[in-house]
């Protein structure tokens, strides 16, 4: 395949780069992306040692005066050696992805559910929000890439409300554990004997092991949520299972659902060029074939649009829902939005207080938002919120 130095100045190929015309991007918004700094969120409680972590990285970290807690540095000092990346001190994140957390403005005490979580940068971001109250359930359908959530919440160990599950975010119907139901849909038979979770330990026993092994290799298949991680003050240790698989109905959830959703929906990752430019090791063609055929786009947006649409139905009257995607392309973005708007009565598309300061350009609606490398310095992202109304 041709690879074109682009208006970017990057080697996109060819294929790419008829993607950014049919979906009306300007290649240029790539421009900058060699020069895009690399940002880091300081975990918090490590401020003091901000001189210490600078001494080891050999460079200045330069705070982000628009994102608190975030810093800058240049884009080609590597982190993941260093001992303050590996004791947990710091966590790499994009300055625009720890916008979207933000702008979700979690508070001590919610309960947050993450739908698409994995690898789980924003759920990490959005567990040192939370404070040692309330709780959050981290979802996704890639059971490897969950895996990979769990063992961060392990190495920067900020596991303790959390609880995650392999599950299908279009279908997903669990609440969180506050749920005091007087609903009579029990599914526990009378005499059942209660099994009730104790602590999580990654000790599996055999059987278990077995079911999983068989469970992920025919996921189409499952029909419950496979809880794959809990902690200790995540409302699972002590629940029986009946409670944590128990159905609620939609009127019990928008009293009892989520405070907080974040849908960080599957998309063709466009706004990343780092992500892009992955690609020219992986080769062009596997680009071609697994993010830019019209096909897989189409499916795309019903994807993303089901997301959304079932995050919002999980979160409680009141509460708030950010959307999300790496991509800058209307159809994945502003369409979806629109489509969602005019099927749910209940969803408003609201303004973000956090973002008084972002340097991101308005989108296409009124109160979403999109990050690129050239207005922004960050990677490319859009970003909306919307609350729910009483229907
Ligand atoms: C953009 S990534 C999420 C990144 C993540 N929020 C973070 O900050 O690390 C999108 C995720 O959606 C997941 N996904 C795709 N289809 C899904 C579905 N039907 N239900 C739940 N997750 C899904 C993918 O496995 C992928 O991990």
């Amino acid at each position: 395949m041709e690879v074109v130095p682009g208006a970017s100045e990057l080697p996109l190929p060819e294929s790419f780069l008829e993607f950014l015309n049919q979906n009306g991007l300007d290649p240029s918004i790539y421009a900058a992306s060699h020069s895009t700094p690399r940002y880091i969120r300081l975990k918090p409680g490590y401020k003091l040692e901000r001189e210490e972590i600078e001494d080891e990285i050999k460079c200045r970290l330069e705070e982000v005066y628009w994102l608190p807690d975030f810093y800058y540095l240049p884009p080609d000092v590597r982190i993941a050696s260093t001992k303050a990346y590996q004791e947990g001190k710091i966590y790499g994140i994009d300055a625009a992805s720890g916008a979207a957390v933000l702008a979700l403005d979690v508070s001590p005490g919610d309960h947050v559910l993450d739908l698409c979580a994995a690898p789980g940068a924003k759920l990490c971001m959005i567990l040192d929000l939370l404070g040692c109250s309330g709780s959050v359930t981290g979802v996704d359908i890639a059971r490897h890439r969950l895996a990979a959530a769990r063992t961060m919440l392990q190495k920067y160990a900020i596991g303790d409300q959390c609880r995650l599950f392999v599950a299908d975010g279009t279908t997903f119907s669990l609440t969180p554990l506050r749920v005091q139901s007087n609903s009579t849909s029990s599914n526990t038979e009378v005499g059942e004997k209660t099994e009730v979770y104790n602590k999580w330990t990654p000790q599996r026993p055999w059987k278990e092991r077995k079911r999983i092994a068989k469970a992920s290799k025919t996921f189409s298949q499952i029909q419950e949520p496979e809880l794959i991680f809990y902690g200790q003050h995540s409302g699972v240790v002590g629940s029986s299972k009946h409670n944590v698989y128990r159905k609620v109905n939609d009127e019990e959830i928008s009293q009892f659902g989520y405070d907080k959703v974040l849908v960080d929906a599957e998309c063709t990752h466009d706004g990343s060029i780092k992500h892009i430019q992955k690609y020219e090791q992986w080769g062009w063609t596997t680009l071609q074939r697994r993010v830019l055929e019209a096909e897989r786009t189409d499916d795309l947006t019903v994807l993303q649009l089901k997301l959304l649409t079932n995050g919002f139905r999980l979160l409680k009257v009141g509460g708030s829902l950010v959307y999300s995607t790496c991509s800058l392309t209307v159809a994945q973005n502003e369409d979806v939005i629109e489509r969602f708007l005019s099927e749910c009565a209940s969803a408003k598309l609201q303004e973000m207080d956090a973002a008084k300061n972002w340097p991101c350009k308005q989108a296409r609606l009124a109160n979403a938002l999109r990050f690129d490398p050239v207005t922004s310095s960050t990677s490319g992202l859009f970003v909306a919120k919307f609350t729910k109304l009483l229907s």
